[in-house]
């Protein structure tokens, strides 16, 4: 299960991804916001990154206008590796090295088209598992 969620500058962005979860049959549940009128994006961080630390989604999907904001405020939730992709090798990277469980993107930043294809990387690469990743996690948990 996948969790998303956004502010006003997002909103639109979040949209053409629901689109391509629903096209591809990925559950997801949205955490809001559900219009462009303007909010506070530490909300909806908070709401995904709960979802994620307390089991009920997988994986994290963040947007507002730079993806900067949500991403910070998702990150001072523990557990949470939330990071900010607006391309597809660190999208596959973050996978692969540091095990994230959210991407953060600015709805402002990317168009529809490499969103989509950084959210495809995102959600179908894992983690290496790689020892030395393993530790670095570790430390970052400590
Ligand atoms: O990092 C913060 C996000 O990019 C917000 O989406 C942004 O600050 C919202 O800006 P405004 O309130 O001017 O629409």
């Amino acid at each position: 299960m996948i969790a998303l969620g956004c502010d006003h500058g997002g909103y639109e962005l979040k949209k053409e991804i629901v689109g391509y979860l629903d096209a591809n049959q990925i559950p997801y549940k949205d955490f809001g916001c559900d219009s462009t009128e303007a909010v506070d994006y530490p909300v909806f961080a908070k709401k995904v990154a709960k979802a994620i630390v307390e089991g009920e989604c997988d994986k994290g999907i963040l947007i507002c206008g730079t993806g900067i904001g949500i991403s910070i405020a998702a990150n001072k939730v523990k557990g949470i590796r939330a990071a900010l992709c607006h391309d597809v090798f660190s999208a596959e990277a973050t996978r692969l090295h540091n095990n994230a469980n959210i991407l953060a993107m600015g709805g402002r930043v990317v168009g529809p088209g490499l969103a989509i294809k950084i959210v495809d990387t995102f959600l179908n690469t894992e983690f290496s598992g790689d020892e030395r990743h393993i530790c670095r996690i570790s430390q970052i948990e400590e």
